[in-house]
């Protein structure tokens, strides 16, 4: 099942630096983690803003919501999901 995942990540501006750093290089790993599994398919910078758009390739929406709530960036984060078909006209069998 495909999801479009939009999240912005809003930072409180006197959360400590150290503390933020490290939760984004724990964010990083599991982000390249589920990428190389194939589930985080794709990732776009939204240009000017701490955003991102993604494609995410799971099995269920419980899936989804596990994998969504358990980022370590997830507590600064707001989500908005999509649910995704494939378009009839794609080339691309593997959108489902
Ligand atoms: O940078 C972001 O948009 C937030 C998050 C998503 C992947 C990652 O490495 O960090």
């Amino acid at each position: 099942m495909l999801f479009k995942v939009e999240m912005d990540v809003r930072v409180p501006l006197d959360y400590d630096p150290a503390r933020f750093e490290a939760l984004k290089a724990a964010e990083k790993a599991r982000f390249q983690e589920l990428q190389r599994a194939g589930t985080w398919r794709h990732i776009w910078r939204v240009v000017g803003q701490y955003s991102n758009v993604s494609i995410f390739d799971v099995e269920s929406n419980a899936q989804l919501h596990d994998l969504l709530t358990g980022l370590p960036l997830y507590p600064f984060m707001e989500v908005k999901v999509t649910a995704l078909c494939r378009h009839p006209s794609s080339l691309h069998d593997d959108d489902r």
